[in-house]
């Protein structure tokens, strides 16, 4: 059974993590898998911490596999590990250090003693330095003195691992004429809307039945029959509403597919018209200010930091992308939360006879991601999550985008629901619900703290 979370218009996501109560980075799969930072305060001398008293260190020491991190106040230094001794690298007026078995008895007792609150301050100070590389993303903490976990890396793009590949540039067919750079009326991409990048974009059929009545006509009867429907050349909806710079107003996504599963395909590397094309939106990546704050009930979750509009981008889910295999081998090692930052890339299975639910590649932003890996889940949320392709022959690598689906106001929580079914398949899950909540066996299930009024009660069964 797959436990990760499916991409739009598939079917539900599966994972859940069966612990009940709070997630918070301190109670989270990674830092279970990586010990706690250790604190202890006394002399600035690095010396033999093994035959010393803890006064020798003055840091943090993080413990990671095969190595050990060791930050002092000023200077990141990192001890590799070998069978016998440890070397420090570069800085030579170190004195080297015995880390074999980090952290002594004694550190521990020195860290037990020294006051608590020092630890989570340079904590959260090692947080903060993180955060000043990501732009307009700030951290808020009104419940407690954690931080999110310090291993987590703020990536500007997704990581691309071993087995994963993009289709080849070539392959990926941009707008030719009429479009070109420096667009003026009637002739960009949003008024031709029959650009080739947009050939599998949702057909335009009021303005094909205005423009062509007997194409239309068998366009319509091909697709009430299920027939495959040859689409390139007909007119195309375009995915965004033109934006106000004066009015200062984004652009934003059409209703079309704001209300529907629709993939968006955005113009790309070999599209004739240049980067101010209207058809450039989730590439460009987040201009929205955000906010990481604790919730209460939900571990972290996301603010946005200025008023949004019905249909504004706010930002792709970041992250590792990982084969099938890497998943299955991080959940085996991961535990139960491990499937709640799992993304499938599933959108296309089916379209292709290779790519099937083993095969397609899964976003991981457990380690590494932007914000957006934190935004929580609600029942009655107010984004929804999109497929954005900017190569129509790529099916297995494109980004899952998170668009406002009402007027958002400043400082409100942004949620977006792990589901996200249709009607028909909502009533199936509904059942599945019902059933689960009456099975005390059921381990998979996860309360739901959204708090919404039609709260479904569990976050994925
Ligand atoms: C993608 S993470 C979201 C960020 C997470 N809150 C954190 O602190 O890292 C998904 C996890 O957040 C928690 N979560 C999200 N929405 C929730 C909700 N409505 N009720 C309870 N827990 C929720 C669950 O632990 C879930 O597995």
């Amino acid at each position: 059974m797959s436990r990760k979370r499916k991409s739009p218009d598939s079917d539900p996501p599966l994972s859940r993590d069966g612990t009940n109560g709070l997630l918070t980075p301190r109670d989270s799969t990674h830092l279970s898998r990586e010990p706690s930072v250790v604190s202890i305060s006394s002399s600035s001398d690095i010396g033999d911490v093994t035959s010393q008293s803890p006064e020798v260190y003055n840091g943090l020491l993080q413990k990671k596999e095969g190595r050990i991190l060791a930050k002092k106040a000023s200077a990141l230094q990192v001890f590799t590990r070998s069978r016998t001794n440890f070397s420090q690298s570069r800085d030579a007026s170190v004195i080297k250090v015995n880390a074999t078995n980090l952290p002594t008895p004694q550190m521990l007792q020195a860290a037990a003693a020294s006051p608590f609150t020092s630890a989570q301050r340079l904590i959260r100070e090692a947080f903060w330095r993180k955060l000043k590389d990501v732009p307009k993303v700030r951290l808020e903490n009104k419940i407690d003195a954690s931080t999110p976990s310090l291993d987590f890396i703020f990536i500007p793009e997704c990581v691309l691992r071993d087995g994963v590949y993009r289709a080849d540039l070539q392959t990926s067919e941009g707008c030719q004429k009429p479009c070109r750079p420096n667009m003026g009326q009637n002739i960009g991409c949003e008024y031709t809307k029959q650009c080739t990048c947009l050939e599998y974009a949702a057909v335009d059929e009021e303005a094909l039945r205005k423009r062509d009545p007997d194409v239309y006509q068998t366009y319509k009867a091909q697709k009430d029959a299920n027939d495959f429907i040859e689409t390139a050349g007909l007119p195309k909806r375009f995915p965004y509403t033109k934006p106000n710079l004066d009015a200062r107003v984004p652009s934003t996504l059409r209703s079309f597919y704001r209300d529907t599963r629709h993939p968006i395909y955005e113009c790309n590397q070999n599209c004739n018209c240049g980067p101010g094309c209207k058809s450039r939106v989730a590439q460009k990546g987040r201009r929205v200010p955000l906010t990481i704050f604790k919730t209460p009930n939900r571990g972290w979750g996301v603010l946005c930091d200025e008023d949004l509009i019905r249909g504004e981008f706010i930002d792709t889910y970041l992250g590792e992308v990982i084969t099938n295999e890497e998943t299955d081998r991080r959940e085996s090692i991961g535990g139960k939360d491990k499937a709640s930052y799992l993304y499938s890339l599933d959108k296309f299975v089916g379209d292709d006879d290779e790519l099937t639910e083993e095969t397609c590649f899964v976003v991981d932003g457990q380690y590494m991601g932007g914000p957006s890996r934190f935004i929580n889940h609600c029942c009655e949320p107010n984004c929804r999550q999109y497929t954005v392709s900017y190569n129509k022959h790529d099916l297995r690598l494109y980004d899952i985008a998170f668009f406002a689906y009402e007027d958002i106001k400043k400082g409100t929580e942004l949620t977006f629901d792990y589901l996200d079914k249709d009607e028909e398949e909502e009533e199936d899950v509904v059942r599945k619900r019902e059933e689960a909540a009456k099975d005390p066996e059921n381990l998979d299930k996860k309360p739901c703290n959204c708090g919404a009024v039609k709260c479904r009660g569990y976050l994925w069964v």
